[in-house]
C-alpha cells in the first residue's frame, strides 16, 4: 500500500480576519502554528514515515510543513517547493473581507467566486503592485503562466502538470508522500483524484490542518481516502469554512 497525505496549512492571519487571501503571503497565527503541530503529532502517532514532502511558495504552507516534520522528527526528509501548489489566485478580491463582500454582492455571488469550477474573480490590473510578475520569487516562471486571477479550473490546469510529472510518479519508488498546500489548490487535486464532477466540487470545503489520507494499491489505483480525526468535529470545521462566505460567518442572525 502507498499513501499520499494532503494537508491544508494551519490558520493564517487572513483566515482569522476572514479575508480572501489567494497568493498573498500571509503568516500563520499562534493557533495556526498549534494546529500544524497537532497535525504533526497525529501523523507521528499514526505511524507515517514520509519519503518526501511538497509545498507551495507561500509561507503559511511552508511553515505548516516545517512544524509537521519537526513534530514527526522527520525534518531531514527532502522537501520540494513549487509555485504550482500555490492557492487559487483570487484576483481583485484578495484582501477583502468575505462577509463584507457577501453583504455587498450577495452570498450566492461569493459562493460562485469561492467554490464554482469555471468562474474567476476580476483580474488584477497589470500595474497592480500585487501582480505576481513583480515578485522576485516567480522570476523563473514564464509571464504567460503567472495568474492575475484564477477559476478553480485554471488552478487545476496549473497544478496538474506538477502532480502528474513530479509528485505522483514518485510513488513508484516511495511509499508515503506529504503535500502541504491550500484550500483550493488541494480541492483541485482532490477533484482530479476522485473524479468529482464540476457541479459537485462546490460542496467541498477543506478545514485547516486536518490530514487527508489517500491510499493506493501497488498499481497506483486509488483504494481509499479518509481524514484523520473525529468525523463529527471535521464536519463542523468544514461547515465553518463554508460559512466564511456568509454575511454573518460566525452563525449570528
Ligand atoms: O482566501 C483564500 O485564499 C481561500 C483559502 O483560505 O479562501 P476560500 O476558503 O474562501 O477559498
Amino acid at each position: 500500500m502507498k499513501r499520499i497525505v494532503l494537508l491544508r496549512h494551519g490558520e493564517s492571519t487572513w483566515n482569522k480576519d476572514n479575508r480572501f487571501t489567494g497568493w498573498t503571503d500571509v503568516d500563520l497565527t499562534e493557533k495556526g502554528i498549534a494546529d500544524a503541530n497537532q497535525a504533526g503529532t497525529l501523523l507521528k502517532e499514526k505511524g507515517f514515515h514520509f519519503d518526501k514532502a511538497y509545498t507551495s511558495f507561500l509561507k503559511r504552507a511552508v511553515k505548516t510543513l516545517n512544524c509537521v516534520l519537526d513534530k514527526m522528527d522527520q525534518d531531514w526528509i527532502p522537501v520540494e517547493k513549487s509555485w504550482r501548489l500555490n492557492e487559487k489566485h483570487y484576483g481583485v478580491l484578495q484582501g477583502l473581507n468575505k462577509s463584507e463582500t457577501a453583504s455587498k454582492y450577495g452570498e450566492e455571488q461569493v459562493l460562485i467566486w469561492r467554490r464554482s469550477f469555471n468562474v474567476a474573480p476580476k483580474a488584477l490590473s497589470e500595474d497592480d503592485p500585487r501582480n505576481p510578475k513583480t515578485d522576485t520569487r516567480y522570476k523563473e516562471v514564464p509571464d504567460k503562466d503567472l495568474p492575475r486571477t484564477e477559476s478553480l479550473k485554471e488552478t487545476v490546469e496549473r497544478i496538474l502538470p506538477y502532480w502528474k510529472c513530479i509528485i505522483f510518479p514518485n510513488l513508484a519508488t516511495a511509499n508515503e508522500l506529504l503535500v502541504v498546500a491550500h484550500g483550493n489548490s488541494l480541492r483541485g487535486i482532490i477533484k482530479y483524484l476522485k473524479h468529482i464532477p464540476d457541479e459537485e466540487i462546490v460542496g467541498l470545503n477543506l478545514p485547516t490542518a486536518i490530514p487527508y489520507v489517500f491510499e493506493f494499491d501497488d498499481d497506483l489505483n486509488l483504494k481509499k481516502d479518509y481524514f484523520l480525526g473525529d468525523p463529527e468535529e471535521i464536519k463542523k470545521l468544514m461547515e465553518a469554512v463554508a460559512d466564511q462566505g456568509k454575511t454573518t460567518p460566525d452563525g449570528r442572525k
